[in-house]
């Protein structure tokens, strides 16, 4: 080792890698971190370099001792180097001043400049494969906003309604489905007296009265069409008219009990329908104001839901389980009066195993109906011939789904199928149209001037994206971007950070939602974003540093060995159920949320709240749990860091963008196992454009020399270290990262089974994965092979246990458990974690997200 003025060089006194560290006196001070670090890279590369021309690396590694001659020339041809680049300060690229900086710009053909620079991401990932790009997209007519040529008056929408909902809503004119959905609903029709007609008198054909032509109704539309408005609208038309209308008796009030039902099967979708309903309760007056929307759906007491129930909620929001509670046990619970039940998304309604509990709330209501009714002396209203005579149900589904058709069979009593595009006498009719439709195209304009009448039968494609061979039907607004990012493994991780910082670069106001398969996912990269970028104590840097350049050097050397880990800070950063929000420390300026089932309820609400107000930059982590039907405002992307667990999933993870004719984009991330995944989505014609991962990372390299040889692969391997710095630094990010690795793990193997030779676990490689989580290494659960039970506590440990048991006694294990796990082949996933859990009802993954309820 020589020591000359300060100037250090390691010239390896014995066997081993050559050591650079730039001296305490040349290192940069001041300025950003960032830059800090940068400038110290390229001192110490300057300084290798020299080191290189003045000796070649064998005989440097060989020279023993301070006296080294050819060690000394190298310093003191790579001094002058170095310290004019110090000089010249943090962050300044500058032109070669002296002949040993020249000599380190020139490439050196030993270490070619890619070897220079490349850390371990880039090395030994899967080959990426080349797609074939699918041409324009975004540049169709949207599918799901505002018809220009239609209104509400059109439809003959009540006009105190109309008034208050252009003034105060900001709602003028329909869309298609509330265009075609809401004459239905309502379930009246003019048409020319035909005593008149008869007498010969033209002009009577101008006497028009209305007829009752009520039917039940199945809404199928592209997801952001406006589909909660299109049944609530003619709720509370009809409401309205019966209140206005009435002659006698008091004036209608809560006391008569609840007239509409509308079911959904998570929370949120719950409160966003009371969100929509509430500003219609003030749209006419006294003849409105008694229609107070309200919701039933667990996470409260239950003694408040009851005395509120007591008090009368005519149009009620809630969730499966709880209304089948209420209706068994709450005797004040009046639906008596009913006239509406609503199934909102109800191919989720079903996919979370509801299918046995809306069976029993329809048997309870039917019975109830059949009861006599209690008018409570308001038989003005209550008997009016303005409310339906009998409960009108409506079925709102994304999909035609098998099931979802079954349900309709058994629900809805001679239903009208309603589409944007279309109106079918029944189901069965619009399903075989479905699969034997052509690829008409149809601009919304040209649906809007048609008569219900003459639509029927029609089956024009909306510009919508649509498919499914399956009879699944999947529309997808037209104006919606897709892409997909085949990634490896290790740059996962990295590629959604240059992702996230390219978005906001290029659009400093985005609203970005990134789903994961799991909770613990979730929480780990929502903390890992928020904290993992913050500037290390000064102290720190140097490690920080050391880490950071032995790693290279070691990648440069082909000796890249384990580093040795700090023991972490139990002091830092932790996850604090309270923060509703945190500011992002690795994409400045932008703010973070989380959503998940196993979030206390309060939180939930303030999550949804908060982030559906936000108007800066932010991005939302969440699992399928806001997959659903959540109506968050202006999102303009979304990120799907973990592949959706089936396709209807896809469909509606990226339907929260590109909502009411707003532009959105969708990136779907996957890794190159799972490229074959793409095929999938072609068949349901909902297949993304690819996107390169190099494009992604050259983005967030900032200028344009840093875009070129392969500069960016340091930036991306800087982030990915300072990322795993963090985690290594600190006690609740490594804890969260190694629970987030094992559960997203579990969480993989319940991709649906069709799926599953795209998506098995034996396809992943853990040593890989490890880096997607910023860990250098897989958890030790998953080397031992033993496993991680945390979430397997309690009775799902005990099923668990018994259903081993019986599996252990039916067949012989083909499976050792142990050491002989690889890397690539970790054989059934089972054999490490248990057998594989079943979904959790809301579909997040094998008890990794808590209940919708
Ligand atoms: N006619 C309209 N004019 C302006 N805004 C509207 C109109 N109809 C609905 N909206 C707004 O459009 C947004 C999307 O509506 P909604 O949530 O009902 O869509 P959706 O079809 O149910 O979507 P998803 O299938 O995702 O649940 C809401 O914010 C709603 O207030």
């Amino acid at each position: 080792m020589a020591d000359d003025d300060g100037l250090i060089l390691h010239l390896g006194a014995t066997a081993g890698p050559a050591r650079t560290v730039v001296p305490a006196n040349l290192r940069p001070k001041g300025g950003r971190w960032k830059d800090r670090m940068a400038e110290r890279q390229r001192l110490k590369s300057a300084v290798w370099n020299a080191q290189r021309q003045s000796k070649p690396a064998s005989s440097a590694r060989a020279g023993a001792g301070a006296g080294d001659r050819s060690a000394q020339q190298a310093e003191r041809a790579a001094k002058p180097a170095a310290t004019a680049a110090a000089d010249a300060g943090p962050g300044t690229r500058q032109t070669p001043r002296s002949d040993a900086e020249r000599a380190s710009n020139r490439p050196d053909p030993r270490f070619p400049a890619s070897r220079k620079i490349m850390s371990s991401l880039f090395t030994k990932n899967p080959e990426i494969p080349t797609l074939a790009r699918v041409g324009d997209q975004g540049n169709r007519v949207s599918s799901n906003a505002v018809l220009d040529t239609s209104s509400f008056e059109g439809i003959g929408l009540d006009a105190d309604m109309r008034a208050h909902m252009a003034d105060k809503m900001a709602i003028v004119k329909p869309t298609a489905i509330q265009q075609n959905a809401v004459p239905v609903i309502i379930g009246k029709r003019l048409h020319a007296g035909p005593a008149s007609a008869a007498a010969g008198d033209s002009d009577a054909f101008d006497v028009e009265r209305e007829v009752s032509v009520e039917h039940d109704v199945f809404i199928q539309a592209a997801t952001g069409s406006g589909k909660t408005l299109a049944y609530l609208l003619p709720i509370f038309h009809r409401l309205i008219r019966a209140a206005a209308l009435a002659t006698s008796g008091p004036p209608p009030s809560r006391s008569l009990g609840t007239f509409a039902i509308v079911l959904a099967p998570t929370r949120e979708l719950a409160q966003q329908v009371v969100e929509a309903a509430l500003p219609l309760s003030h749209s006419a007056g006294r003849n409105s104001s008694w229609i107070v929307p309200g919701m039933v759906i667990g996470g409260e007491k239950k003694q408040s839901e009851k005395s509120r129930l007591r008090k009368g909620i005519p149009v009620l929001a809630c969730t499966p389980g709880r209304l089948l509670d209420h209706l068994e046990n709450t005797q004040s619970f009046m639906v008596d009066n009913l006239r509406w039940l609503v199934l909102d998304e109800a191919d989720r309604l079903l996919e979370l195993g509801f299918a046995e509990t809306l069976a029993k709330i329809l048997a309870l209501l039917d019975e109830k109906a059949k009861c006599k009714a209690r008018v409570l002396g308001h038989r003005s209203i209550a008997t009016s011939l303005e409310l339906p005579r009998r409960r009108i149900n409506v079925l709102c589904s994304a999909t035609l789904r098998d099931n979802v058709r079954r349900l309709a069979n058994e629900s809805l009593h001679n239903p009208k199928y309603v589409s944007a595009t279309t109106i079918h006498d029944t189901v069965d009719q619009a399903a075989a149209a479905a699969t034997t439709d052509s690829d008409t195209e149809m601009a919304p304009e040209e649906h809007a001037g048609l008569a219900a009448g003459d639509r029927a039968g029609k089956q024009p494609h909306a510009a919508a994206a649509s498919g499914g061979g399956d009879g699944a039907n999947f529309s997808l607004p037209s104006q919606l971007v897709q892409r997909a990012l085949i990634v490896p493994a290790k740059l996962r991780l990295v590629t959604l950070v240059a992702q996230l910082r390219n978005t906001f670069r290029r659009q400093p106001r985005s609203k970005v939602i990134v789903f994961l398969l799991c909770k613990d996912a979730v929480d780990f990269i929502y903390f890992l974003l928020a904290h993992g970028g913050v500037e290390p104590a000064v102290e720190d840097v140097q490690a920080y540093a050391d880490d950071l350049f032995g790693a290279l050097d070691d990648a440069a050397d082909g000796t890249a060995a384990a580093r040795p880990s700090k023991v972490p800070d139990k002091s830092g950063p932790t996850l604090r159920e309270e923060d509703i929000s945190l500011a992002s420390s690795v994409v400045p300026g932008v703010d973070l949320f989380r959503l998940h089932g196993s979030m206390a309820q309060k939180q939930r609400t303030e999550t949804f709240v908060a982030f559906s107000r936000a108007q800066g930059a932010s991005v939302l982590f969440t699992t399928d749990v806001a997959a659903r039907g959540l109506d968050l405002p202006n999102v303009t992307s979304i990120v799907q860091l973990d592949p959706p667990a089936d396709t209807e999933s896809y469909l509606h993870r990226v339907g929260r963008t590109a909502r009411l004719g707003r532009a959105g984009e969708a990136l779907l991330f996957l890794l190159p196992s799972e490229s074959k995944y793409l095929d999938v989505l072609e068949a349901k014609g909902l297949r993304p454009d690819n996107e390169s991962m190099e494009g992604v990372l050259k983005q967030m390299a900032k200028n344009s020399s840093a875009r070129k040889a392969t500069e960016w692969q340091l930036r991306a391997g800087e982030v990915q270290s300072m990322l795993e710095q963090f985690v290594l630094s600190s006690a609740t990010a490594s804890g969260l990262a190694k629970q987030a690795f094992l559960s997203s793990i579990r969480a993989y193997a319940t991709h649906v089974s069709a799926e599953r030779h795209i998506f098995h676990v034996r396809f992943l490689h853990f040593g890989h994965l490890a880096k997607a989580f910023a860990l250098r290494e897989a958890p030790t659960q998953v080397a031992s092979g033993k496993g991680n039970n945390v979430k397997a506590d309690g009775a799902r440990k005990d099923r668990k246990d018994r259903r081993e048991q019986e599996q252990a006694a039916r067949k012989k294990p083909t499976f050792k458990r142990g050491n002989d796990i690889s890397e690539f082949a970790v054989g059934d996933v089972g054999a490490y974690f248990g057998p594989r859990a079943k979904r959790t009802r809301d579909g997040t993954g094998p008890g990794l997200d808590s209940d919708s309820e």
